[in-house]
């Protein structure tokens, strides 16, 4: 299969129809989904010539931890609703792949299986702050246990977010057998229910900078104000993201706000950003605009399910051979010498 296209094509053959619309939708009319994509599509590339650069080199360095390539493994939840291996099999090929996986909080194995299942995966912990301080401490002590090198924390989540066609298809909950298995206090026995809170504010950001020695990103930043106050409350990196269109729809897409971003936040820290990332293309041009690295969510459930770690190893590689394309016809020698320039509005 030569696109990622290809990929969720099959995916959606081999899912429960109930499952494929969790993955692939998001809320209200889908607005924001729909935007990620097209706003990549408005952006065109203005290669360079003669600049003999030679084959690119893709390697970056993130908080410490370094990825052979800047497209990370962004956190998605379930992964066992796609294959019986779940979130296993994924950080197997993003191992294979050399590059860092965000383990969700909502990951269907428990975040100290993953890391066994994939010895010398770079692996970050995504976390859903809990109203119980105690309870969320626990669960950052088990992923600093487990070995996760950086505490990815996602803000866009006071509600949950209102995803019609899961209504419509009676999609409450996982099927039996299958559980987040990182809510829990280190009793497996007592796996509770992610509580998305309204009353998160600031001070737990400060409170989580006290708890852990781990750099702390924040994941759903998308306001420019907020990445002026994430760098006063000390987080080592932003992620801009919409969560893929899944939380509040009508936000504008991540690309498109991705400059704004990197002028408030002006090189203090690394920014990342997720949202529509389909091609090696639009990996350069989030990058022209500011990015450090980008993640992908959906392209990854669709390897799975299309061919589980095997399917996520291919998706990982098509995207790898894609960017250092992108980057040979622009005459790059690396993605850290994209520049705004390379890119314009059409
Ligand atoms: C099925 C699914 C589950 C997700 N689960 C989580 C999650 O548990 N935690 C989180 O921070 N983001 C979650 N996200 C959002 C992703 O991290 C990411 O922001 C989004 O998928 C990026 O857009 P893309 O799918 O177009 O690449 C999820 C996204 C999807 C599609
Ligand atoms: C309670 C699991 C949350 C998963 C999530 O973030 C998503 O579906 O977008």
């Amino acid at each position: 299969m030569p696109a990622i296209r290809d990929f969720e094509a099959a995916a959606r053959d081999r899912l429960d129809p109930a499952h494929y619309d969790y993955f692939a939708g998001g809320a209200g009319d889908e607005v924001t989904v729909k935007a990620n994509e097209a706003a990549f599509a408005r952006l065109a590339l203005l290669p360079r010539v003669l600049r003999g650069a030679g084959s690119p080199r893709l390697g970056v360095t993130l908080l410490g931890s370094r990825a052979a390539m800047p497209v990370l493994v962004a956190p998605t939840a379930f992964h066992r609703l796609a294959d019986p291996e779940g979130e296993k099999a994924t950080a197997r090929a993003a191992a294979a792949a050399e590059t860092i996986m965000i383990v969700s909080m909502a990951a269907t194995v428990a975040v100290e299986d993953v890391a066994a299942a994939a010895p010398g995966a770079t692996l970050w912990f995504q976390l859903y702050v809990q109203p119980d301080m105690a309870f969320t401490e626990a669960v950052v002590r088990r992923a600093e246990k487990a070995g996760c090198a950086a505490l990815v924390v996602t803000v866009d989540s006071p509600a949950r977010g209102r995803r019609d066609q899961d209504v419509r298809n009676g999609f409450e909950d996982l099927p039996e057998g299958m559980r987040c298995e990182n809510l829990h206090d280190g009793d497996p026995e007592s796996v509770r229910p992610i509580d998305m809170s309204p009353a998160i504010s600031w001070e737990h950001v400060d409170l989580l900078r006290r708890m852990t020695r781990l750099p702390i990103v924040l994941k759903g930043v998308t306001h420019p104000a907020d990445a002026r106050l994430a760098l006063d409350h000390g987080v080592s990196a932003l992620y801009v993201s919409n969560h893929g269109g899944r939380q509040l729809d009508t936000v504008p897409a991540t690309v498109d706000l991705l400059p704004e971003i990197v002028a408030a936040v002006g090189g203090a820290v690394p920014v990342l950003m997720d949202g529509g990332i389909r091609r090696g293309t639009d990996v350069v041009k989030a990058m022209a605009l500011g990015a450090s690295a980008v993640a992908v969510g959906r392209p990854v459930i669709w390897g799975l399910a299309a061919g589980g770690e095997c399917g996520v190893a291919r998706v990982l590689e098509l995207l790898r051979d894609e960017v250092e394309h992108a980057l040979t016809l622009c005459g790059l020698a690396s993605p850290h010498d994209l520049e705004p320039g390379l890119v314009r509005r059409c």
